[in-house]
């Protein structure tokens, strides 16, 4: 392993991670839906946003304090979902995220309902840090109704459901890979089910697909709709997010159904191919939240981040919060807990490097309009079309 000091970008950790990984690990975790034109797209969309540099301007120290849903956070680079970090990293897995945002400024982390490691053991390593759990729901609904309990027993603050996956998209190296869970490896919050309700927590490609695309298939729950925020609402007693929205017609639904934030993603690019990427409908999301029955919704964002500028961006659109996919489990893959505090510390760094050249010493300054983006005839940006 390179000295994780020497890795000194995202892109260099993502160079490490694939020496580390196996090659369907690897493809997993890099996979596009279909051509990946929108995988390319969410990094590349930020360089049509141009950041103004302001000179010799009066700044103090520069923080990078904000609230989340009302909780004070030191960040607002918080770590997103992704399933099965033991396939990053063996030996701990999400452990190993978890120790890594309780270390690094006790970073904002969002479980993903299908880790490898059971939701109450990687709470327990991240006592101090505000914790979110993403959620799939089962065909089983006691399965879910426990599971909601589970969480919010283990001191998470809020439920994100990923709306964008009632099928999976098609990653191309995953079907030709056959993508199987690696032996021993399962959806560990799902292992007590197995023997309660039979619900099934593994993941094996029966040969003619990816397992994934299988499993989804066969146990997620296809079958709901806008009501089911709602129904977890009540479920839980928890805060519901609506994570996979794109447009302004979807963000007004969701608020109308009593989604308590809106979360601007498309899944990493792995779901519909040639979507806009996520920074191009961040302002039109945000837009139609201001102007809705509840305008003080907050709106949070994740695709496509590699880059402390990039983070800047979606906050300057707005964005409440921003979240890291694949960064981590690059810094994962690279050095365990080590390499997820040190791309955490890498975009962190950047982000305060860029605010102090664009004249800003808070997160406030930077959500001032016209402070930190150049306006082009009042539009943000240009649309492609
Ligand atoms: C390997 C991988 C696994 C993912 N697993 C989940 C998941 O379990 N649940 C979920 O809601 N989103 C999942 N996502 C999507 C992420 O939460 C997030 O939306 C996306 O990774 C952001 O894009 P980025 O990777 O470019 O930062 C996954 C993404 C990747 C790359
Ligand atoms: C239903 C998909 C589970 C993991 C995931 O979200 C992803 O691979 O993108």
């Amino acid at each position: 392993m390179d000295s994780l000091k020497s890795l000194v970008s995202v892109k260099d950790f993502e160079r490490e991670a694939a020496k580390n990984l196996a090659k369907g690990a690897y493809d997993y975790y890099r996979a596009g839906a279909n051509a990946s034109v929108t995988l390319q797209d969410n990094e590349n969309a930020f360089q049509k946003l141009y950041l103004k540099t302001r000179v010799l301007a009066p700044r103090g120290p520069v923080t990078l304090e904000t609230t989340i849903m009302g909780t004070k956070v030191n960040t607002p680079i918080c770590i997103a979902s992704t399933a099965f970090h033991r396939m990053a990293y063996p030996a701990e897995g999400e452990l190993a995220t978890a120790r890594a945002a309780q270390a690094y400024l006790h970073t904002p982390i969002k479980l993903s309902s299908w880790s490898t490691t059971p939701l109450e053991d990687v709470a327990a390593q991240a006592p101090d840090c505000l914790k979110f759990m993403q959620i799939y729901l089962s065909k089983i609904p006691e399965v879910n109704k426990d599971l909601f309990m589970r969480v919010k027993n283990a001191g998470y603050k809020q439920l994100h459901l990923t709306t964008d996956t009632q099928i999976l998209g098609k990653r191309e190296n995953d079907v030709r890979n056959n993508f199987s869970l690696p032996p021993g490896l399962t959806m560990a919050n799902y292992n007590k089910y197995q023997k309660s309700h039979g619900e099934e927590a593994n993941i094996k490609s029966s040969g003619k697909d990816s397992g994934l695309a299988e499993y989804v298939k066969n146990h997620k729950d296809a079958n709901i709709g806008w009501e089911v925020i709602g129904e977890m609402k009540r479920a839980s007693g928890m805060p519901v997010v609506a994570k996979g929205v794109m447009c302004a017609e979807d963000a007004l639904i969701a608020i109308e159904n009593g989604a308590d934030a809106i979360f601007v993603s498309n899944h990493g690019a792995r779901q519909l191919d040639t979507t806009p990427a996520t920074i191009e409908v961040l302002d039109e999301v945000i837009q139609a939240v201001r102007s809705s029955p509840r305008p003080t919704v907050e709106v949070y964002f994740d695709g496509g981040v590699r880059r402390g500028s990039d983070i800047l961006k979606a906050l300057a659109l707005g964005a409440q919060a921003v979240f890291l996919g694949r960064a981590i489990l690059w810094g994962l893959a690279a050095g365990g807990q080590k390499g997820v505090e040190r791309v955490l510390e890498i975009l962190n760094e950047e982000l305060k490097e860029a605010m102090m050249m664009t004249g800003c010493s808070s997160i406030e300054d930077v959500r001032k309009k016209g402070k930190t983006l150049f306006y082009a005839e009042d539009e943000i940006y240009r649309p492609r079309l």
